[in-house]
């Protein structure tokens, strides 16, 4: 009802602000947009789930997530998928750039998420 669509619309907007806080870093412009393809043939090989932080957007708009940890397990496979397919590539920084993009998104998570309006969102799901 209304209050639930309070509370989801408040849920969209923190979600696009953790989004865009990761997509303003410099330093994590390659997890802006999917892989290309087209340059890294192999990649749907070894990688199942492509992320990325602008299909994170497109779904936040889209409605697909009503609690922060159905966003968290997408935003989790953009670092993932980096550690994973550049296992044994070496001369370029991409693992420390994933392992920082983990710690930037945990922390900012621990810092802003309020646990008890996580809680109201798995309510809903709950009645859903
Ligand atoms: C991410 C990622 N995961 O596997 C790989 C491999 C990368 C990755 C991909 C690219 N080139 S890209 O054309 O697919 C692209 C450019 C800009 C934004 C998003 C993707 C460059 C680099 C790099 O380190 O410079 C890394």
């Amino acid at each position: 009802e209304e209050q639930e669509e309070d509370t989801l619309r408040e849920l969209r907007l923190f979600l696009r602000q953790v989004t865009e806080r990761l997509t303003y870093d410099r330093r994590f412009k390659v997890f802006t947009k999917p892989v290309d393809t087209k340059k890294f043939q192999d990649y749907r090989k070894v990688v199942r789930w492509p992320m990325d932080l602008s299909t994170l957007l497109t779904n936040i708009d889209r409605n697909r997530y009503i609690t922060v940890s159905e966003f968290v397990e997408d935003a989790d496979l953009i670092w993932q998928n980096a550690l994973k397919y550049n296992y044994l590539k070496s001369g370029s920084n991409i693992r420390h750039r994933a392992s920082a993009f983990k710690d930037t998104l945990h922390a900012i998570l621990r810092e802003d998420l309020d646990e008890e309006f996580e809680r109201e969102c798995q309510d809903i799901k709950r009645r859903r």
